[in-house]
């Protein structure tokens, strides 16, 4: 068995993951932590999440519980990602990073620790946005310069970053289709008198209300009609069980930075 380690094992995804992986056949709830002081220390995770005892109770902090497991799975916060990542990394410890939010700089950190432990990074785990990322590359090849593509992101009101980390990557597949960079091309807010619309301009727009689990459209508008490509996550649990296959699958793997493209063999298409 993989034994697996929960990092924010009490926060909404950590407690659909914790679910996941002790169902998952190959992966054993090994430990779970939480940020120092958080209510949850002592807790098992099982029961506060509704289905069970885990086995295990929530300890303070990575270092507690590095030993005990083969992968860390992290759903948390940008600035704790990145230390368990440096912790992970001297203890060449796997990982699956699902936390969004990590700047430029953070990615690029990662890269290079990522020469010493095998580690998993994605905004998004859920199959059917993978799929979405690939169709948004392929719609705007084919479409090209006619087409003005924009992106809407609605998520619930807690989430702390925006855009989010899965509308940033589909602006960034969809920039890659039409040949742009990203960096040159994203407009991320509009307000007040601002001109006309550019022809290479890729907007992301961003929705914060209520419980919605997350939701996202590419629109390509063009003369005379537009494509509109939504995905609509029903609950967390396709992203958890996209974390707990990720941590089966890295588990044995080679030191470096891989996605969920590798994870579920969409890399090539
Ligand atoms: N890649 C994907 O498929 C998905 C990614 N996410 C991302 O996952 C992250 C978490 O989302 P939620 O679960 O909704 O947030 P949440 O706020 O419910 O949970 C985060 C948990 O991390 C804990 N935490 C924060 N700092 C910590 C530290 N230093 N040590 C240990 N635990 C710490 C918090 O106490 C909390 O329990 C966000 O960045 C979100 O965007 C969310 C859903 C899917
Ligand atoms: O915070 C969330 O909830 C989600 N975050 C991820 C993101 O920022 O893309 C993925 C998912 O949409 C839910």
């Amino acid at each position: 068995m993989i034994n697996v380690i929960i990092a924010g094992a009490a926060g909404r995804m950590g407690q659909r993951i914790g679910y996941m992986v002790s169902q998952h056949p190959e992966l054993h709830y090994a430990a779970a932590f939480e940020a120092t002081g958080s209510s949850a220390i002592g807790r098992d995770p099982g029961e506060m999440g509704g289905w069970g005892s885990a086995g295990v109770t929530i300890e303070e902090g990575l270092e507690a519980v590095i030993d005990k497991g083969d992968v860390i799975i992290d759903f948390t916060f940008h600035k704790a990602t990145m230390g368990f990542a440096k912790i992970a990394a001297a203890h060449k410890t796997a990982m699956v990073i699902g936390t969004t939010g990590l700047s430029a700089e953070n990615l690029e950190e990662l890269k290079q620790l990522s020469t010493d432990f095998p580690c998993v990074q994605a905004p998004n785990m859920a199959v059917g946005v993978n799929v979405l990322f690939k169709l948004a590359a392929k719609t705007a090849s084919i479409l090209g310069d006619d087409y003005n593509i924009e992106i809407v992101e609605l998520h619930h009101n807690k989430k702390k970053d925006a855009p989010s980390g899965t509308a940033l990557k589909l602006a960034e597949m969809a920039a890659s289709g039409v040949k742009r960079n990203l960096a040159e091309v994203g407009v991320y807010e509009r307000n007040g008198i601002i001109g006309e619309r550019s022809v290479e301009e890729i907007g992301v727009q961003t929705v914060r209300g209520g419980d919605i689990v997350g939701e996202h459209t590419i629109y390509f508008c063009g003369p005379g009609e537009r494509i509109e490509i939504t995905h609509r996550a029903h609950s967390r649990d396709n992203f958890a069980q996209g974390a707990a296959k990720a941590a089966a699958w890295i588990a044995d793997k080679k030191p470096g930075l891989y996605t969920m493209f590798d994870v579920l063999g969409l890399q090539d298409l």
